[in-house]
């Protein structure tokens, strides 16, 4: 497509009208903000602006931000864990390479759990063997117990990931035990990774809010996660799980967890279910934290969490990422074609806002 900006009065780039109707690509409507440049010097132009304008020394929010985001994406996993509709394991692998080489630095492939609970992933084997390790991207798995610990190993998994929960409730309803139980489990999943060199990343659920049991208090978020870090995961990732968080109680919980683990070992996990997503992400960056989880398309939601919508979608929080001047080695518009490809697959259209605009804006184009 063609340069489709006008350069307004003011000199904002603004999308030319042709045939009546507005088209516009990420690149440019990144460029629309950061006065013309595109791509990566949209990004130094942003960042530069900001320094410029004075902005990062007045306004505490800007103080704080860090100038790298590694984002963690869980589109594979968490995205398709809950699709009803069979996805095929070449769709699946197509999506994880396609993920891969839009420089997401990790994508969780699968998850090592009973296909019993969870269809959609029966084919983990076939999938993580399918995959081609020893690029930039890291491939882990979800690993429930030390079953799926040693298949997921067989099956050639260098990394690994464990999930707790912060409701005794929904410890119950996802994985079939208590949280003390499901500790101990983790515990021996931990050892034998530590003896065969693997990385562990743990999960802690319900971080704010419990689909059974309501609000969940920061103390026990705080608890969980120092377990899980104290048993040697290298990474605790915070999961708003039904997505009901604002910043209002993601703070304290930060605040209260940080109190026991390094921020600098902590993530956040936001499902989008309210639409709070992004200024949750948004708080939890300004608190030191640099490590966010996301889904290609906004996929996802917890077969174990009725209500729950999708994760926050990965091309949303890089396009915001990007506004800010953050770093992240993503390119957005691979995400966008990734994001197509999975949501014809599903039979969905894609609930991220930026694949929605870039979608509307070529459907418009071709009338
Ligand atoms: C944990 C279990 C396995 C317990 O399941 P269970 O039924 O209590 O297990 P069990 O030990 O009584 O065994 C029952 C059967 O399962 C088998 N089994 C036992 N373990 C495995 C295994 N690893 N892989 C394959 N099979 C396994 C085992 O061999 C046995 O087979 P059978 O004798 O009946 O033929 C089950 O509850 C389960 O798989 N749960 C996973 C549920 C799940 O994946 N939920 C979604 C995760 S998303 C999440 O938690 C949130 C997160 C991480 O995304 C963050 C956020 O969004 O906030």
């Amino acid at each position: 497509m063609g340069r489709v900006f006008s350069v307004s009065a003011n000199g904002v780039k603004e999308p030319k009208v042709q045939n009546g109707r507005r088209r516009h690509t990420v690149a440019e409507a990144e460029a629309a903000v950061c006065g013309g440049a595109e791509g990566e010097q949209a990004k130094s132009a942003t960042a530069m602006k900001l320094r410029e304008s004075g902005l990062s020394s007045r306004i505490p929010l800007f103080q704080h931000l860090p100038q790298y985001v590694k984002i963690v994406e869980v589109g594979a996993r968490d995205g398709l864990q809950n699709e009803k509709t069979h996805v095929p394991t070449v769709v699946k692998v197509e999506l994880i390479e396609r993920l891969a080489e839009a420089g997401l630095p990790v994508v969780e492939a699968t998850s090592f759990v009973s296909p019993k609970w969870i269809p959609q992933l029966a084919d983990h084997t076939e999938v993580l063997r399918a995959l081609r390790f020893g690029g930039d991207t890291r491939y882990p798995v979800l690993t429930p117990n030390l079953k799926g610990f040693e298949r997921a190993v067989q099956a050639g998994a260098k990394e690994v990931a464990v999930f707790a929960a912060a409701s005794e409730s929904f410890s119950k309803s996802n994985i079939n035990c208590s949280i003390v139980e499901s500790l101990e489990r983790y515990s021996a999943v931990c050892r034998a990774a530590k003896s065969a060199g693997i990385p562990v990343r743990g999960y802690v659920s319900c971080v704010v809010g419990c689909p059974i049991e309501g609000a969940v208090a920061p103390e026990k978020v705080a608890e969980v996660a120092e377990k899980l870090y104290n048993m040697g995961c290298y990474e605790i990732s915070l999961g708003d799980t039904i997505g009901v968080g604002t910043p209002g109680c993601v703070v304290p919980m930060l605040e209260a967890v940080a109190k026991r683990v390094p921020t600098a070992r902590l993530a956040v996990h936001f499902h989008d279910t309210y639409g709070q997503a992004l200024g949750n992400i948004l708080v939890a960056l300004q608190m030191g934290i640099n490590v966010v989880d996301s889904s290609v398309a906004g996929l996802g939601g917890c077969p174990y969490a009725k209500g729950a919508s999708g994760n926050v979608a990965t091309e949303d929080v890089v396009y915001m990422l990007n506004g800010l001047g953050i770093k992240t080695n993503v390119n957005i518009e691979k995400v966008i074609e990734a994001a197509k490809f999975i949501s014809q697959h599903v039979g969905k259209r894609p609930v991220s806002k930026v694949t929605q605009a870039v979608r509307g804006s070529e459907l418009e184009s071709r009338l």
